[in-house]
């Protein structure tokens, strides 16, 4: 027998499977989704047995030396998953891989084998090397005989023993001593009368399912250890050690909630999601409901019927909503059922929950990106909430999406896959449009409550008017009123794309290329402007090319220029600030928007970490402070960006019982992505940003490839550039296929290092990726050495 075995080295002339052979013993044993160690060169590396085969082609075979798991950490689904995974994204089948188990089990720590029965419950072979009181190390047992292994294995299937990693951590408390009768028949009349304390400790054994922790027990009981240690001597009860898991959540009380009577509306979009989910059918959704219409409450009834049918789902959510209030929404509904995976998790924390997962005791996960590779093994249901957040794309290799692998997982067991947006991404809604979607609409908010009103302040009008400060009046009047009412206000502030455009302050005029429509960006070096996608470059004006003003510059402040401005024109207002600056500590994200919560500051400004998630009955006034910087950011996504934030952050205001108004300040108050947030019209600011997708050609009418290429000499970036650019235009089909570049880089220079870029877009191109990963052989020496780099996103979101 051998395995067919992927090694543990990024490289791409290791990106390929291995043969080892199987040792006699380990037949049965390995399986595919095992982690093994194996001979590689002089090295003992880890790998992922992908398969097992009878016989090799080769002739020398090594052996596998050690093996790792005794149960698959990874599915078939999620080899398989891996495989498709590394061809899409080209990247590294390894890394595919190791995206699907959790950190912890990547470091090289020890694992021990833990005992969950008595000593004598074991093998013969077995049972010296569980002695009392000392841990059992994984390696003591299996090296010393590979025959142990199948026998461990199968121990840990029937439940006698566990293997755990010891992951050391600060406050690591992970087992806890338990005890439980030795014999669940035993009759009372067995101990004395006189041990009244030992008699009520038995009595309240045998009335019990679960094995109890001593500590639980000596404060139910109100008994003390001696007792105990009494019973244990006796033979009565055994004591022994049991896991408890590190609770990120532990001592936060959860609700129980029940399910709401649906809305007509609401209804009438689950209808279709409950069809697909019985009739085990794999269809996309898009549900499209305004802020506060209800889209969680759907969800929440739908993965209750996939319960009911015995399955399983998968939550996805954005990192930066994945708070407290999110959360809890799931566990009010699930309870431990749930297992919750995010980045503020500590990595044992994480290998925990997703242990949870691999051994089925919890049946839901709600996490952020990389929860969708859960290993359950029976999803009846997938959702993706927020699903236009750019975060469900990840920027590091793999550049995976998540929704795509959603949808994969989605047609391998056949069932639903549910995209949620108030403002869904134009792709996604284009596809809705030609039915590769379900689109259901939620139009209205629960209850008929009206949606907030907009109005937008011209800030080039303001300035006409001598108001040099960045508050409008309007603005300045509403948030006194708020103050003077007890309400609340919420003020953004957006920080992505500040200075890198050039705008008139008269007239709102920001220069665009030309050829691509695209905000040009300032070079403070050659003091000139220049479009990141096609090369153009023109020299930085003196005066505005639409109306001649000089007031021609740069724009933008930071939050906390705001807050000390705030301070000064409402001396009295109790202001929370939330940026990266103030939320660097773990758990203080928490702690400012509970403080909030309970009414201890009137205003809570902030940057993107407060645009969604929040609802509040209280925040009846949402001001948006410079609406226009994420507007000239260079990239064709920044109206569809735009658009969604601005409806987004008004969606904070008037969820409840009081009415909301939002008060957007804006120097190009025109633009259809701003204009349109007034009366909440998805449907015709989608018809007008397609039209100019289309004539601009930018996706959804087509596909995107970014080539982005760096190496700390520029010469050498740019002849490497020019030479891909070059043979792509070979070898793509020229009347359908543009590329575009190569290109310096929006960011030019990172770490010493010189950035270039190159882009393709194309309709239909099916030796796309063939060509791309020829691309990355040739250059595969460079790269090697460390000082090339040439990376290539599929379908980017980020240009930078
Ligand atoms: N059927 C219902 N009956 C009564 N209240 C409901 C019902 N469904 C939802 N709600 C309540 O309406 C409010 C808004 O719902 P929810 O937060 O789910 O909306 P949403 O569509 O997810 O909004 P957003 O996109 O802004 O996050 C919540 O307070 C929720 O408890
Ligand atoms: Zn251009
Ligand atoms: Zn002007």
């Amino acid at each position: 027998m051998i395995a067919k075995v992927i090694v543990d080295v990024p490289t791409s002339q290791t990106d390929r499977l291995f043969d080892y052979a199987v040792p006699k013993e380990w037949e049965n044993v390995i399986q595919p989704g095992i982690r093994v160690v194996v001979p590689f060169g002089p090295r003992k590396i880890q790998g992922f047995v992908i398969d097992l085969e009878k016989e090799s082609t080769l002739n020398k075979i090594k052996p596998i030396e050690d093996v790792l798991d005794v149960v698959p950490v990874l599915t078939q689904e999620l080899l398989e998953l891996g495989e498709w995974l590394s061809e899409q994204t080209l990247s590294f089948k390894l890394s595919a891989y190791q995206l699907m188990i959790p950190a912890a089990m990547r470091t090289k720590v020890k694992k021990e084998i833990v005992l969950l029965t008595e000593r004598q419950n074991l093998p013969a072979s077995l049972q010296n090397y569980f002695e009392p009181g000392k841990k059992t190390l994984w390696s003591d047992v299996i090296l010393d005989q590979k025959a142990n292994l199948k026998l461990v294995q199968e121990l840990v299937r029937e439940g006698l023993l566990e293997v755990r990693y010891q992951v050391e951590e600060k406050g690591h408390k992970k087992t806890a001593r338990y005890i439980k009768l030795a014999d669940p028949n035993v009759q009372l009349e067995e101990i004395p009368t006189r041990a009244a304390k030992q008699r009520e400790i038995v009595d309240f054994l045998k009335e019990s399912i679960e094995p109890i922790s001593v500590q639980d027990l000596l404060k139910k009981l109100q008994t003390t250890r001696q007792v105990i240690t009494a019973l244990v001597k006796k033979g009565y009860i055994h004591e022994f050690e049991k896991e408890v898991y590190r609770d990120p959540l532990a001592g936060v009380q959860f609700e129980q909630t029940t399910p709401l009577p649906l809305t007509e509306q609401q209804q009438q979009v689950i209808e279709p999601i409950l069809d697909s989910l019985v009739t085990k059918q794999h269809d996309t959704f898009l549900l499209h409901g305004v802020t506060g219409s209800g889209k969680t409450e759907v969800y929440l009834q739908a993965i209750d019927k996939a319960l009911q049918l015995g399955r399983e789902a998968i939550v996805l959510v954005p990192e930066i909503s994945l708070t407290p209030q999110m959360v809890q929404r799931f566990k009010g509904r699930f309870g431990s059922k749930v297992a919750v995976l995010h980045s503020g998790l500590s990595m044992g924390e994480k290998y925990d929950e997703w242990r949870k997962i691999l051994r089925k005791e919890v049946e839901v996960v709600v996490g952020a990106r990389s929860a969708i590779f859960a290993p359950f093994t029976n999803v009846g249901i997938i959702i993706i909430d927020e699903e236009h957040e750019t975060s469900y794309k990840q920027e590091e290799n793999p550049k995976y999406h998540a929704r795509d692998v959603a949808i994969f997982r989605g047609s391998y067991h056949q069932c639903p896959v549910i995209l949620g947006s108030a403002t869904p991404s134009l792709e996604s809604y284009a596809r809705a449009k030609k039915q590769v979607y379900q689109l259901l609409p939620l139009t209205t908010r629960v209850n008929q409550r009206a949606m907030p009103a907009v109005e937008v302040v011209d800030m080039r009008e303001e300035l006409r008017n001598g108001n040099r400060s960045m508050f409008s009046y309007t603005l300045l009047e509403m948030l006194k009123d708020r103050i003077e009412k007890g309400e609340q206000s919420v003020l953004f502030l957006n920080r992505r794309g500040y200075s890198t455009f050039v705008m008139c302050r008269d007239c709102g005029y920001v220069a665009t290329c030309e050829h691509c429509d695209i905000s040009l960006t300032y070079h403070r070096t050659q003091h000139s402007l220049k479009c990141h996608y096609c090369g153009h470059e023109e020299k930085m004006p003196n005066t505005c090319e639409s109306c001649g003003s000089d007031h021609i510059r740069f724009f933008g402040s930071g939050t906390q220029k705001v807050e000390e401005e705030l301070t000064r024109v409402l001396p009295t207002a109790r202001v929370i600030r939330m940026d990266i600056d103030t939320t660097r500590r773990k758990g203080s994200h928490e702690r400012l928007l509970s403080a909030f919560g309970r009414g201890e500051a009137d205003i809570l400004l902030g940057t993107q970490m407060i645009a969604k998630g929040l609802d509040f009955p209280k925040i009846t006034l949402v001001g948006v402070l410079a609406a226009d910087s994420m507007l000239h950011i260079p990239d064709f996504r920044s109206a569809e960006r735009t658009f969604q934030l601005m409806e987004q952050v008004s969606g904070r205001a008037g969820r409840h019982d009081l009415e909301g108004k939002v008060i957007i300040q804006s120097y190009t108050p025109d633009h259809y992505s701003i204009e349109l947030v007034k009366s909440h019209d998805y449907e015709h600011f989608f018809k007008m940003e397609m039209s100019q997708r289309k004539v601009a050609l930018y996706p959804p009418y087509v596909f995107m490839v970014l080539i982005n290429i760096s190496h700390p000499e520029l010469t050498k970036v740019i002849t490497v550039s020019e030479k891909i650019a070059s043979f792509l235009k070979r070898e793509m089909q020229e009347s359908t296929t543009t590329i575009l570049g190569p290109v310096a880089s929006p960011l030019a220079r990172i770490k010493d290092r010189y950035r270039y870029q190159c882009m393709i877009k194309y309709r239909n191109e099916p030796r796309l990726l063939e060509t791309l990963r020829e691309i990355q052989q040739h250059f595969i020496r460079d790269m090697n050495q460390g000082q090339l780099q040439v990376s290539i996103d599929m379908h980017p979101y980020m240009f930078t």
